[in-house]
C-alpha cells in the first residue's frame, strides 16, 4: 500500500513552505505532492518550485501536481500511469478545509483503497497567530477541527515566539489533543517524523468539535486579481502600506506574483494579517506572460476598493 499523508493547517500556517522543504530535500524518497487551493486565482502553483504543468518532476525526483477539485482523478492517474515513480503521497489541503472530505474521497473509492492507505493527518499551526484563532472574537472553527483531526501537530513559526510563549502554546495544545506536537521554523522537520509513520486513526473522524459555537462568523471570501501591465514600485509600496493599515486584521492571507516596471525578476508578495513579506524572485521566463496575479482571502473584504486601488498602481494610470 502506498501511504498518503494529509497535510492540513489554517491559512498562512506554512503548509506550502513545508511542501517546498519536502520537494527540495535530499531524502532519497520518491514523494508525490498534490496541492489543492482555495481562492479565486491559483497562485500557489507559481510559488511552488518548478511549477508549470499539471504533474511535473522536481530535481530530487519527487512528483508534484496542482489540483483544483478533482483529487480522485489525480490519484487514479498517478496509480495507473506512474505507479513506479513514487512511493508515498502528500496531499496539501486548502487552509479553509477540514480534512474529512479528502479522507472520504480516498476511502470511498475502491480503486484508491486497493492502492493507497491514509498514513497520517499532519496539521500545521501558525504559532504566531494561534492564540488569536483559538480565542474570542476571532475564533476559527476550522483551526479547532484541524487540531481534532490531526495525528501529528507541527507548531510552526517558532522564530517569532520566545521560549515561554512556545511552551505555553504547547501546554494549551495538550489540553485539546493527546497527539505529538513538534515545533518547526519554516517547516523544517525531519521527514521521518511525519511521513510513513502509520499514525492515522479513523476514530478521529467522528470527533465532536470541542469549540463548537453558535456565534455567527463572517464568511471567508476570496478576491482574485489577474491583470497585465507593469506596476510602479513606489505606488505599490504605498498601496501595500495602506491596505495593511486599513484591512490588515481582516486579511487572513494574501499572496501574489507581480510585474514591476523596469524589473526583470518577478516580485512575490505574501502576507498573513499584518505580517508581510515582499521580495524579488527568479527572472521572468521568455515565454512567460508578465501578468499580475494576486489573491486575498479574508472576511469583510471590499472587493471593488481592493481591485481599483491595485489598478491605480499600474504605470499607465499615472
Ligand atoms: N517567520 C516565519 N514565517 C514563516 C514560517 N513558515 C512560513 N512562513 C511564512 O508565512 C507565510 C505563509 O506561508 P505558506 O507556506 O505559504 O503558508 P500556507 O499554509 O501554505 O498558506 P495558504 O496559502 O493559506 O495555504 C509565507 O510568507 C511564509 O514565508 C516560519 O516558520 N516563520
Amino acid at each position: 500500500m502506498i501511504p498518503i499523508t494529509i497535510l492540513t493547517g489554517f491559512l498562512g500556517s506554512g503548509k506550502t513552505t513545508l511542501v517546498n522543504h519536502i520537494l527540495k530535500g535530499q531524502h532519497g524518497k520518491k514523494i508525490a505532492v498534490i496541492e489543492n487551493e482555495f481562492g479565486e486565482i491559483a497562485v500557489d502553483g507559481g510559488l511552488m518550485l518548478d511549477a508549470g504543468q499539471e504533474i511535473f518532476e522536481t530535481k530530487n525526483g519527487c512528483l508534484c501536481c496542482l489540483v483544483r477539485g478533482d483529487l480522485a482523478r489525480i490519484l487514479e492517474e498517478l496509480v495507473t500511469t506512474r505507479k513506479d515513480q513514487f512511493d508515498m503521497v502528500v496531499i496539501e489541503t486548502t487552509g479553509m478545509a477540514d480534512p474529512g472530505p479528502v479522507i472520504q474521497t480516498i476511502m470511498l473509492n475502491e480503486l484508491l483503497t486497493s492502492h493507497f492507505a491514509v498514513d497520517a493527518v499532519v496539521t500545521m499551526l501558525d504559532g504566531y497567530h494561534l492564540d488569536r484563532y483559538l480565542d474570542g472574537h476571532h475564533k476559527e472553527e476550522e483551526v479547532y477541527q484541524q487540531i481534532a483531526y490531526a495525528d501529528i501537530l507541527l507548531l510552526n513559526k517558532m522564530d517569532l515566539l520566545d521560549k515561554d510563549q512556545g511552551e505555553q502554546l504547547i501546554e494549551r495544545l495538550q489540553t485539546l489533543t493527546t497527539v505529538p506536537v513538534f515545533t518547526t521554523t519554516y517547516g523544517t522537520v525531519h521527514l521521518d517524523k511525519i511521513l510513513n509513520i502509520g499514525a492515522f486513526d479513523l476514530q478521529r473522524l467522528q470527533f465532536d468539535s470541542p469549540a463548537h459555537s453558535h456565534e455567527r462568523q463572517l464568511p471567508m471570501v476570496s478576491v482574485g486579481i489577474d491583470i497585465d501591465g507593469a506596476l510602479c514600485f513606489d505606488k505599490l509600496n504605498r498601496w501595500i502600506q495602506s491596505i495593511l493599515a486599513t484591512m490588515g486584521p481582516n486579511i487572513y492571507r494574501m499572496k501574489g506574483i507581480l510585474h514591476v516596471f523596469g524589473e526583470q525578476d518577478r516580485f512575490i508578495f505574501q502576507g498573513v494579517h499584518m505580517l508581510f513579506d515582499g521580495q524579488q524572485d527568479r527572472p521572468w521566463r521568455p515565454d512567460e506572460e508578465r501578468r499580475n496575479k494576486l489573491v486575498f482571502i479574508g472576511k469583510d473584504l471590499n472587493r471593488n476598493a481592493l481591485i481599483e486601488s491595485f489598478k491605480a498602481c499600474l504605470v499607465q494610470s499615472e
